[in-house]
């Protein structure tokens, strides 16, 4: 690990600011899916048991700058102190005297969780002044919040250059699963990129034809593909102007051996709703009223077979429209194939992304993958080959 991690900070007594993702869905003041307040309780529960003092510093929504009720992390507090078994005290501002007193009644072993950064503007900027005010509340920097690292804010990068800054244990196996995954992976290595559109997952196509054996392409994305070949697709999602990018994608894999596999048959229906008629045609035979909606059984067998062979697989986006009946058999099968050769351990299974990881729990198997990441933005960017500043910030001189 090329990264200062826990291991190696002094926390007993010690004011640590703790940055963490508490980004998570909330519906009428609750927490739908706690997996992120999960996933960050190690860390917590490390630094109390050390004897630091554990701030709390996340962001929440986009209030860009503006203080609102409905961005305000204060219900998050509650819920947090009930996966942690132990209170956490909350300060309505993460600077100046709320912060500041909140942070002196601190008892060593304590947790407080301050105000959602983004309530200061000085924090999208990371204002070197905003990193001062934050920096007062703190002696050491810790940061769990991989999800929030493709953001250089001043929770997420600032911090990092101005006290002693270390990776939290989550962020710590974000890393090593990704690293794993694509900087040292074992071949043959498997990506598997599907989801609604090539236009937002260019980079992502472009860096890992260079660096993968196989390259499975599905769900929307794939029609632009097979448009750009000349297929007709009928009323599929698909876009047409992204053809030549397509194409270069493909000339690109070509080059790098980097095999390409895009669907042979498809479900198609009239309408996208739960349930429509549907039937399967060849991807050369799609009727003109036609939409493609999920992989054929002919793609499924496609996609298990060259799952067989891989050593490593990286997923990112579903295959087809999984949210509805019937139309993510498709999903669900390749999932729990990887699943299945995951468990057999002959396969290192790395998948994220928001609607993937729903696609996972759709089909039973979030568990059963080597590691699913809680990022989206981040974990594309780390995918597509960027350097995030959140993570760059922790490396070891
Ligand atoms: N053939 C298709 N036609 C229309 N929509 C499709 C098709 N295949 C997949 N989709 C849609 O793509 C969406 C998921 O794509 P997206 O690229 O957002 O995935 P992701 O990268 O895992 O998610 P996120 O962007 O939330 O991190 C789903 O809502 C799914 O219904
Ligand atoms: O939900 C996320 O992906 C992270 O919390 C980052 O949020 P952002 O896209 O608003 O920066």
């Amino acid at each position: 690990m090329t990264f200062r991690t826990l291991d190696d900070a002094d926390l007993a007594g010690k004011r640590v600011l703790l940055r963490v993702d508490l980004n998570v869905p909330v519906e009428n003041g609750r927490v739908t899916d706690a997996t992120r307040i999960e996933r960050i309780l190690p860390t917590i529960q490390e630094i109390v048991k050390a004897g630091g003092k554990v701030i709390l510093l996340a962001h929440f929504g986009r209030p860009k700058g503006q203080r609102s009720d409905k961005d305000s992390l204060k219900p998050i507090a509650a819920a947090l102190a009930s996966h942690l078994g132990q209170d956490v005290a909350f300060a309505d501002d993460c600077i100046g005297s709320a912060a500041a007193d909140a942070v002196a009644r601190l008892g060593d072993g304590q947790v407080l969780l301050l105000e959602n950064t983004r309530f200061h503007a000085g924090e999208e900027k990371n204002d070197p002044e905003f990193v001062k005010a934050l920096a007062a509340n703190g002696d050491v920097y810790v940061n769990d919040a991989f999800s929030a690292a493709h953001r250089a804010h001043a929770s997420t990068e600032g911090l990092a250059r101005v006290l002693p800054a270390y990776a939290g244990r989550t962020m710590q196996a974000e890393l090593d699963a990704l690293t794993k995954a694509l900087e040292k992976p074992v071949h043959p290595i498997v990506a598997v990129v599907g989801g609604a559109k090539v236009s937002s997952k260019i980079d992502l196509l472009e860096n890992l034809v260079g660096k993968v054996d196989a390259l499975i392409i599905g769900g929307g994305m794939a029609n632009t593909f097979l448009l750009a070949q000349g297929l007709a697709v009928g009323k599929s999602l698909a876009e047409k102007d992204l053809a030549d990018t397509a194409l270069r994608i493909l000339a690109a894999a070509q080059k790098s051996n980097c095999a390409i596999v895009l669907p042979v048959d498809a479900v198609v229906a009239k309408e996208f709703a739960a349930g429509a008629p549907s039937q399967t045609y060849g991807v050369d035979a799609i009727p003109a009223d036609g939409m493609i909606l999920d992989v054929g059984e002919l793609s499924i067998d496609r996609v298990r077979a060259v799952i067989d062979d891989a050593a490593t697989l990286v997923w990112n986006g579903p295959f087809g429209a999984f949210e509805i009946a019937p139309f993510d058999r498709g999903t669900v099968a390749a999932a729990q194939h990887a699943a299945a050769r995951t468990r057999a351990g002959k396969l290192m299974s790395v998948a994220g992304g928001g609607d993937t990881v729903a696609a996972l729990n759709h089909a039973g198997v979030a568990d059963d993958f080597s590691y699913v990441s809680t990022a989206g933005g981040a974990f594309l960017e780390w995918l597509e080959g960027k350097a995030l500043p959140g993570v760059e910030a922790l490396r070891k001189a």
